[in-house]
């Protein structure tokens, strides 16, 4: 019902700003966008589940996230598609995927300190009931 609906627009302005704070820090510069194909020819025979942190800006912009959890889920994909690409003992790799975990835990900081617990409830309870 309507409530509902300012609830799920007071979500999505508090993870467009989450999602902005993170695409800014260029610690994240390799998760801000889809992997190009082009550059990396073999990355979509690995992850068949590519997720970047743009993809996620527009899907809050269509209603795709109804609470943080599910957001949070993104972030780990982003996560374990780079921990799974970049398996290798080699400096590189070693790199990505230190910064994938330091992506995962800078987003689950931001939310525990920036979301209130009985809000994030609300959404989890609108989320299971549709
Ligand atoms: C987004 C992501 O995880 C990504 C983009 S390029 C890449 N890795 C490399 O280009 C090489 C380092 N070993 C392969 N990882």
């Amino acid at each position: 019902e309507e409530e509902e609906e300012a609830t799920l627009r007071e979500l999505r302005i508090f993870l467009r700003e989450i999602c902005a704070k993170l695409a800014r820090n260029r610690t994240f510069y390799i998760f801000t966008k889809p992997v190009d194909e082009e550059e990396v020819p073999d990355y979509r025979e690995i992850i068949k589940e590519p997720m970047d942190l743009e993809s996620m800006m527009t899907k809050i912009d269509k209603h795709e996230y109804e609470c943080a959890q599910d957001f949070l889920h993104d972030i780990d994909l982003i996560c374990t598609n780079a921990l799974e690409y970049n398996p290798d003992r080699n400096p590189e790799d070693k790199v990505i995927r230190h910064r994938a975990c330091t992506l995962r835990d800078t987003a689950y900081a931001y939310i525990k300190a920036e979301m209130d617990t009985d809000f994030e409830e609300k959404c989890r309870g609108i989320r299971d009931n549709r």
